[in-house]
């Protein structure tokens, strides 16, 4: 019996076949059989018109139906039939197809959509789920508005969506508000843009279509990319509102039938094209739903199953968000297992739309040298993912920080390519930077102790950002931690900058650093010395970076940031000091002087006696920061860097120089060997000398002397 009707059917695709038997099919055997066959659409369609006979036949006989291979069978049937034949619809349309066409424009919109506007096929999953997410949204807010107003009020809010593999097409179904007819001669029959005649001849033939037209709410047609025919069925939440079939094969046309049995909301039928064949596969449409659309706010059933089963967090009151719920979240977002360190909540209506949530690991790889890690934010519309991990969100620096920003003033197609140089973009990131500045300023002081960790861990990143990111370079330097020469039994080891700044003498204008290799070197430079004596506080540098970073800060605030080696702190260091009390005379001082510049010319540009209270007899001022060296070295391993003369300065108290004076004519060969290693030792406080062993010999040759006599 069925393979007998089948054949009937399968066979109708001939317009006079179809006219011939078209009484036939006008009966209750009609209906007798519907159940058994399943092909309740066809014949529906054939028992209220010839008109929709003709109809279908022109529909799927006159544009390019999909080619597919015909069954081993002897009633091997015509797929595109099949297809339209096997598909589970409960409606049953009603009176006449009215027949209508896009608009000029949209027409060559829906063409250039369905061609090239996305280069990822599978979001148009992703935007279909967003209409009907809007549709339930608008549905809800109607009826907590005005219960009374709502057609089916007692329906779930959900999204169904359904794939079959053997009749090759995808079912979306919603529950939302669904639409007139008038509202889908307007919504789907035209592109709503008043300007999209300028907009058509302004595209040409620009090569960047697709982020053109992402400016436009196109979203509806990109199923047009993956079916050969789209059917939706749609009755508005009005009351007494009837249902509809709309139809269209996304090329000039599309009808619009009264149909019945048609539930409030949307239902939206795919069937898809040969080279779509993919989307009628369940596990990958699962997949499609997990990786754009997992948050969004209503249940998303595919098959049967709910998918989507995060909650959007981001969109709900912060205090009804348990700590688990975030863990859990904060780990499907960074597909990691920790726990995070801090999390930021941020909302905002004006100037821009927000719900965001962020989320700072406890730990990150990269010191590890795992390579730099990817951005961690996803960006969102109205709960739809626009773009996962996506550049430009926050400066690449905050590449640690995980999270999600939802902003529904960013258009579903936003360009992914040119997300940067939005402009839309650049005024959420300024506000998202802020804001996540300003949380982690106000955990500083809640918990220094935990800040400070977190910082140990993370400060790489805020240094990087000082060094590359000029906006906010001010901001950060807040936020950063060093250690000083500052003791106090309540003190957390490290301190801030605003920190040091209160702490500063009456006259003190700049803050002083010093970079060493490590805290006891730091305390046992000549150059702190008489920091130490004046009890000035100083930061202690013990990484290379350290000091590019403070340079680059340059002023906190009206304060200048110096190295206590600089021209700056020596002449703080000549204000805040009496004169020291010289035992030789002018003369003396200037023989030396003179004295040290013919003998370690190769070494010396300039000799000063010196005004600091230090116990060394020499010291190297206003000279080329160690740690640029180093660092500038690192930059080029191979190239020799040649040290450049120095300014040395001379404690003309010290018990060495003032004995030296005396041995230069009596003792040439010593004086020569003692002020030589007098200088190399005032490079070594300074930090310059790399290798030491050329002292080696002159170290072995004094001590002969001093044994010897
Ligand atoms: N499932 C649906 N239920 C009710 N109305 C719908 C549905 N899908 C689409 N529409 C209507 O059709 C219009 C056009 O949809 P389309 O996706 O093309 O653009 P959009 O949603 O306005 O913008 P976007 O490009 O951001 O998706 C929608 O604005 C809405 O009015």
């Amino acid at each position: 019996m069925q393979r007998t009707l089948s054949k009937v059917i399968l066979n109708s695709g001939k317009n006079n076949l179809l006219r011939s038997t078209g009484s036939l099919l006008n009966s209750s055997f009609l209906k007798a059989t519907t159940n058994v066959i399943g092909i309740k659409q066809v014949n529906n369609n054939s028992v209220n018109s010839i008109v929709s006979f003709n109809d279908l036949n022109k529909r799927y006989f006159t544009s390019n139906p999909p080619k597919v291979e015909e069954e081993d069978d002897e009633v091997a049937p015509d797929e595109a039939i099949k297809v339209q034949e096997k598909i589970e619809e409960s409606e049953k349309v009603i009176g006449l197809s009215e027949n209508l066409s896009f608009q000029t424009e949209t027409q060559k919109i829906l063409q250039i959509v369905a061609q090239s506007l996305y280069t990822e096929k599978e979001v148009f999953i992703r935007e279909l789920i967003s209409n009907a997410s809007d549709a339930i949204e608008k549905v809800r807010h109607t009826q907590l508005t005005n219960a009374s107003s709502i057609e089916d009020s007692s329906i779930p809010f959900e999204i169904k969506i359904s794939t079959d593999d053997e009749k090759k097409t995808l079912i979306i179904q919603d529950s939302g508000i669904g639409m007139t007819r008038d509202e889908m001669i307007k919504n789907l029959g035209k592109i709503g843009y008043s300007g999209s005649g300028d907009f058509i001849k302004n595209l040409g033939e620009n090569p960047d279509k697709a982020s053109i037209i992402g400016q436009f709410g196109v979203g509806f047609y990109s199923c047009f990319m993956v079916g050969h025919t789209v059917k939706i069925y749609t009755k508005s939440a009005l009351p007494g509102s009837k249902g509809y079939l709309w139809e269209s094969h996304g090329t000039g046309n599309y009808s619009i039938t009264e149909a019945e049995g048609v539930s409030r909301g949307t239902k939206i039928i795919i069937h898809l094209k040969p080279s779509s064949f993919e989307y009628s596969k369940m596990t990958v449409v699962e997949n499609i739903i997990k990786k754009y659309s997992n948050f969004v706010g209503f249940p998303i059933l595919l098959n049967g199953s709910t998918v989507n089963t995060i909650r959007p967090l981001w969109t709900l009151n912060k205090n009804s968000i348990t700590d688990d719920e975030h863990k859990e979240f904060y780990q499907f977002l960074s597909k990691s297992y920790d726990t995070p360190s801090y999390k930021i909540s941020f909302s905002a209506d004006t100037p821009l739309s927000i719900r965001s949530l962020f989320y700072i690991p406890s730990q990150h790889m990269e010191k590890y040298g795992m390579g730099k890690m990817e951005p961690g934010v996803s960006l969102f519309s109205r709960k739809v993912l626009i773009q996962q991990k996506a550049k430009g969100i926050l400066p690449e620096w905050m590449r640690f920080v995980r999270g999600v920003v939802d902003s529904e003033d960013i258009p579903l197609n936003v360009s992914r390519e040119h997300l940067q140089d939005n402009g839309l973009i650049q005024r959420l990131s300024s506000v998202l930077v802020k804001r996540i500045l300003r949380h982690l300023k106000e955990e500083s002081t809640k918990d220094p102790i935990k800040f400070n960790k977190f910082m140990e861990e993370f400060g790489g990143f805020f240094k990087e950002g000082v060094i590359t990111d000029f906006n906010w370079k001010d901001e950060i330097a807040k936020l950063l931690r060093f250690e000083s020469s500052y003791k106090d039994s309540s003190s957390t080891g490290v301190v801030s900058l605003d920190e040091y700044v209160a702490r500063m003498k009456p006259n003190q204008n700049e803050i002083y650093f010093l970079s060493a290799p490590n805290r006891s070197v730091a305390e046992s430079s000549p150059y702190y010395e008489p920091f130490q004596l004046k009890n000035i506080e100083v930061i202690f540098l013990f990484n290379s970076v350290d000091e590019f970073v403070l340079s680059n800060i340059g002023y906190f605030g009206e304060k200048r940031i110096v190295s206590v080696e600089s021209k700056e702190a020596e002449e703080f260091l000549n204000l805040n000091q009496e004169k020291r009390s010289e035992t030789l005379s002018e003369d003396e001082i200037n023989k030396f002087l003179s004295w040290v510049d013919t003998t370690a010319s190769d070494k010396v540009s300039q000799s000063k006696t010196t005004n600091r209270s230090i116990s060394s007899p020499a010291i190297i001022i206003d000279h080329e920061s160690a740690s640029f060296r180093r660092m500038l070295k690192m930059m080029e391993p191979g190239k020799h860097q040649d040290l450049p003369k120095q300014i040395v300065e001379f404690n003309m108290s010290h018990p060495i120089i003032l004995k030296l004076i005396q041995q230069i004519e009596t003792n040439p060969t010593v004086a020569k060997l003692v002020i030589d290693q007098v200088i190399d030792n005032a490079f070594i406080s300074a930090g310059l000398i790399e290798d030491n062993r050329q002292m080696v010999p002159r170290i072995n040759q004094l001590l002969e002397s001093l044994l010897s006599r």
